[in-house]
């Protein structure tokens, strides 16, 4: 095993659990997404755990779920966009991965999210504000702790899975 866990952090809409499951595949290691791990253990689905217990709820269990993968070796681990807010996950993702922060433009993330349900954060009148306004608070989060920044906007995901492999390799 070249590579220790692998962690991919970013907005909603860059990519994390499609570039996750690609870029597994390709490395030939296993791949987990804390979001169906959360759904998986609870039998709930997202939405529903935001409505039945709070963002807080949900932010309790992601916690949780990212502190026990993350124990594992030679993951790849897709995050919620909002995994990066607790000091607790910054600390476990930076010590126990590399951690490959997927930048996106709101544009993007836009074009990315408008068909999916399934995303609560983003079920409001002007989701392009709601995700400016959650950029300006997380993007210095996310570039405090990534080990590399992959531009994807320019990029289909079997392109940013090459350009992950390409960086992570000058990397060691
Ligand atoms: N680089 C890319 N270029 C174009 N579409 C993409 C790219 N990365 C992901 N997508 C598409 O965007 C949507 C959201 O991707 P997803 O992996 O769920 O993002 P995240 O987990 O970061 O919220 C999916 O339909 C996926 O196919
Ligand atoms: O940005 C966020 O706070 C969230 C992002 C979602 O994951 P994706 O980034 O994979 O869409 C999911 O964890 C939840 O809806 C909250
Ligand atoms: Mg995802």
């Amino acid at each position: 095993m070249r590579y220790k866990n692998l962690t991919l952090v970013g907005p909603m809409g860059a990519g994390k659990s499609t570039i996750g499951r690609l870029l597994a595949r390709e490395l030939q290691l296993s791949f987990k997404d804390s979001d169906r791990e959360i759904e998986e253990r609870t039998g709930a689905s997202i939405p529903l755990i935001f409505d039945l217990e709070g963002e807080e709820g949900f932010r309790i269990r992601e916690e949780q779920v990212i502190d026990d993968l993350l124990q594992e070796r030679g993951l790849i681990l897709a995050t919620g966009g909002g995994a990066i807010l607790k000091p607790a996950n910054r600390k476990r993702m930076s010590s126990n991965s590399t951690v490959i922060y997927l930048h996106t433009s709101v544009e993007h993330q836009l074009e990315r999210t408008a068909r999916d349900k399934n995303r609560p954060l983003l079920q409001t009148e002007n989701p392009r504000k709601v995700l400016e306004n959650l950029l300006k608070i997380r993007e210095p989060l996310y570039r405090e702790i990534a080990d590399i920044i992959i531009e994807t906007d320019t990029r289909a995901p079997r392109l940013v899975v090459q350009e992950i492999i390409d960086q992570l390799t000058a990397l060691v």
